[in-house]
Order: structure tokens, then C-alpha cells, then sequence
């Protein structure tokens, strides 16, 4: 059977022509959270940007539903393999007029049945006058869920989530958390408990050989779910393979 969601072999050069990462590859069943981890740097944001075709690379392939990218058309791709930043970049006006906006995509305008931002913020511990008010007036966590919420309400297939709940109390982490981890995610996150509570794979890139190509390595610890599956690929220098 075809994976739901499936990156091979993506590999992405810097500005100057060094490696960043090489050949890396995943691959995710409907409802898989792959836990993306490594150090600052290494380059986790850029290769969920790859994934999002938010920027180029230059190989390797990404897959939604046995369709590649260009079969499905960049705009839409980009409206179903859905990049959730960190800190959202300064948006005017409110986090409803930011949904309403992005609802009149074309991308987005054959989806049925948007969902409701202030539903998912309101689980979250966000009231209603939230999704009213400036982006500019609310704190970092409520910004961060407000994001958050306007990006589940869009209906995404597959969430690309760069580090999600940063901004976040304890009690808000496991309630954000409660809800992300019903949808197929790949998850930046830097904390071990958070890995072991939401993923059902982990992904962790490190430095190569070189200091530039990227070193991917599982980890073999069974998670939350019982569900460990591992992935061992090794991307450095000149003769990557990858095992899983
Ligand atoms: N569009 C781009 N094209 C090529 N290289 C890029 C691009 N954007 C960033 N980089 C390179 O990727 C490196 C890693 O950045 P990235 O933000 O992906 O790291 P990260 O692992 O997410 O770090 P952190 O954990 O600190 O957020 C940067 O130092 C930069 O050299």
C-alpha cells in the first residue's frame, strides 16, 4: 500500500553550495507523528520548509497520496502539507481576519467544511475575543495557539509543526498536544518527554562528518503509543544510504 505521506532522499544545499542535509527520507502512515529532533542549526526548519514547498531543494522527492508535488499543483500542495512557524510572522489585524483571508485562496477555496479557529482555541484555553483582537496585543503563547488554531481550521492533511507549544505553559502543552497528535504531523521538537508523549517515530538529524551534511538517526525507545517505529538513515558525505 502507498504511505500516506512519504519525503525521499531530500536533499538541500546552503546559499554557498555546502551540504545542509543529504538524502534524507521519511515516511508516514495516516495519524503518524514523526518527532523531528537535533541541535539549533542543523537545519529541522529548513527541511519542513522543503517538505511544504515553501522553499526549493535540490533532490529528492515528496509524496501526499501517491502524488507528488507537482501533480497536485504548489498553491494546494502548500494548503494540505501545511507549515505551522514557530512565532508567527507580524500578521496585521486579527487572527480571524488572518483565517478569513486564507479561506479566500483559491487553494483553499474548494475545501468543505472549514472548521472553526475559535473551537480549537477555545480547548486550548483561548476565549473568543482572542481571534478579535491584534496579533500585536496578545501575548506569545496566545499568538502561538491563536496560529495554531487557524491552521487546523484550514483542514490540513499532513501539519508541519516547528516546535508548536515553545511559547507554552505546561498545562497548555498537553492540551495543545492532546489535540495535535490526532493528525499526521512532523513535529520539531527539543524535548525528549514531549517526543515520547506525541510521536510514533523520531527523527533525529546531527552534524556529519564534514560539519555540513546532516546525520539522521532513530531512536529505538517505544513511545506513548506503543507504536516505535525506527528509522535509521545515514546521510554523510559523499555515500549516504538509509535503513529502516
Ligand atoms: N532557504 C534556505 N536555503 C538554504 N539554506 C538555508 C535556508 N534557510 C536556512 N538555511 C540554512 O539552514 C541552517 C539551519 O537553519 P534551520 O533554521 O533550518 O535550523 P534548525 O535546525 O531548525 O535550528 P533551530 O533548532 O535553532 O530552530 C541555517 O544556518 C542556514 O545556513
Amino acid at each position: 500500500m502507498t504511505p500516506f505521506f512519504t519525503a525521499t532522499n531530500i536533499t538541500k544545499l546552503r546559499p554557498d553550495g555546502s551540504t545542509l542535509f543529504k538524502n534524507v527520507s521519511i515516511s508516514l502512515e495516516r495519524g503518524d507523528v514523526l518527532a523531528l529532533r537535533g541541535p539549533s542549526g542543523v537545519g529541522k526548519t529548513t527541511f519542513l520548509k522543503c517538505l511544504a514547498e515553501l522553499i526549493t531543494h535540490e533532490a529528492g522527492t515528496t509524496m501526499l497520496d501517491g502524488k507528488t508535488s507537482s501533480e497536485v499543483g504548489v498553491p494546494v500542495w502548500r494548503s494540505k502539507v501545511m507549515y505551522v512557524p514557530q512565532r508567527p510572522s507580524a500578521h496585521t489585524g486579527t487572527p480571524m481576519d488572518l483565517f478569513h483571508q486564507a479561506t479566500k485562496y483559491a487553494s483553499q477555496s474548494k475545501k468543505k467544511n472549514l472548521g472553526d479557529p475559535i473551537e480549537f482555541g477555545i480547548e486550548w484555553g483561548l476565549s473568543d475575543s482572542h481571534f478579535h483582537e491584534n496579533w500585536s496585543t496578545l501575548s506569545g503563547g496566545e499568538m502561538q495557539r491563536a496560529s495554531l488554531a487557524v491552521a487546523l481550521a484550514l483542514l490540513p492533511e499532513v501539519l508541519l509543526l516547528d516546535e508548536p507549544t515553545s511559547a507554552l505553559d505546561p498545562e497548555s502543552t498537553l492540551l495543545v498536544e492532546k489535540t495535535l497528535k490526532k493528525y499526521t504531523c512532523v513535529w520539531i521538537t527539543h524535548s525528549t518527554d514531549q517526543a515520547d508523549r506525541v510521536a510514533t517515530q523520531t527523527l533525529t538529524l546531527g552534524r556529519g562528518r564534514k560539519g555540513s551534511a546532516a546525520v539522521v538517526e532513530g531512536n529505538g525507545d517505544a513511545n506513548a503509543n506503543g507504536q516505535a517505529i525506527d528509522q535509521v538513515a545515514v546521510a554523510i558525505g559523499e555515500a549516504p544510504t538509509a535503513v529502516y
